[in-house]
């Protein structure tokens, strides 16, 4: 068996284009959802990954804005450049670029963030309302990797309506949070979270229906260890050098192997990153719509 793909490309292309249309409604009532985006420091990742989603930006017609800070900022400086985005009405949504230098308190950062501003679905408040309300329709910003993980399955045609999801790895960015969207009655799914604490890993995953890799650990999830015709989505980035040429590349979590077994897997990139992107922006026009309704 080879495995299809479960093409995170092609998706948030075609998420993107939907986006532009609800954009350009905004721009007939008057407003022009703006993406903020604070990064502190000078990490290669980090600036690649904010210059990309402000150019995602510009494809669909929302505005950006930027508060750069150096490596050196304070705890202080960042919490005033918070502020200043919650005040800025130019920006209806916003994201703390992910991590800090070290010494920063990270969730006294996160935490000042305006809810309502919330631009990657990580608030507290977000993540408590997804908690609370498990029937009633999401009417806040979802963390964008699980919900963009959903959005890539569903659009496959992959039925999720009772089946078993094992997750391989607890991070609060997907990890912990992509339970909390799969259990909702909306999808209806049953979520194994396995970790580094769990006994015999091997086992959980022979009985999924559906993985997902989040742990960082390059070929955690192994040819042997997946049902045939399983659905396997690898969230994993680890940055592996080879000793020899001294080049680096990203590398996933699941094993190149499990294609011959897998019924669906997700290519790493080109699979969950873009997905991820798209769902960011999904997130800022939603703020937008409800700041506009609200102002209406
Ligand atoms: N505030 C946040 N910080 C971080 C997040 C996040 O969701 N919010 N996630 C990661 C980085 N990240 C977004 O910020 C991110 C990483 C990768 C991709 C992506 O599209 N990757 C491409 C491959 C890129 C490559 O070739 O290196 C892919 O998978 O196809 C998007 C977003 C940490 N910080």
């Amino acid at each position: 068996m080879t495995a299809q793909t479960l093409d995170g490309k092609a998706v948030s292309a075609q998420i993107k284009s939907e986006l532009t249309v609800r954009v350009r409604a905004l721009a007939e009532q008057g407003t022009v959802p703006g993406l903020g985006t604070l990064l502190v420091g000078d990490d290669p990742g980090s600036t690649w990954y904010v210059a990309g989603k402000h150019r995602d930006c510009a494809e669909v017609g929302i505005a950006s804005i930027r508060e750069d800070l150096p490596a050196d900022a304070t705890q202080e400086d960042i919490e005033a450049a918070v502020r200043r985005l919650n005040d800025d009405p130019a920006c209806t949504g916003y994201i703390v670029q992910l991590p800090l230098p070290r010494g920063i308190d990270t969730n006294r950062v996160l935490e000042l963030v305006d809810p309502e501003k919330d631009a990657d679905g990580l608030h507290p408040t977000n993540l408590g309302r997804l908690v609370l309300r498990t029937n009633e329709p999401v009417t806040s910003s979802l963390p964008c990797t699980p919900a963009g993980i959903i959005d890539l399955l569903e659009r496959h045609g992959i039925d999720l309506e009772g089946a078993h999801v094992v997750v391989v790895g607890r991070g609060t960015t997907v990890g912990r949070s992509i339970g909390l969207l799969l259990t909702r009655k909306a999808v209806n799914a049953t979520v194994t979270l396995t970790h580094t604490g769990t006994r015999d890993l091997s086992t959980h995953l022979r009985s999924a229906d559906v993985i997902v890799a989040a742990a960082g650990v390059p070929g955690i999830v192994r040819a042997e260890d997946v049902k045939p015709g399983a659905v396997v989505v690898d969230v994993g980035v680890s940055r592996v050098t080879d000793p020899e040429t001294g080049t680096s590349r990203v590398v996933g979590d699941v094993d190149p192997g499990v294609l011959d077994v897998a019924g669906w897997v997700s290519p790493n990139p080109g699979g969950v990153g873009p997905m991820t992107r798209a769902m960011l922006l999904a997130n800022v026009v939603g703020t937008a719509e409800r700041q506009a309704a609200a102002g209406a």
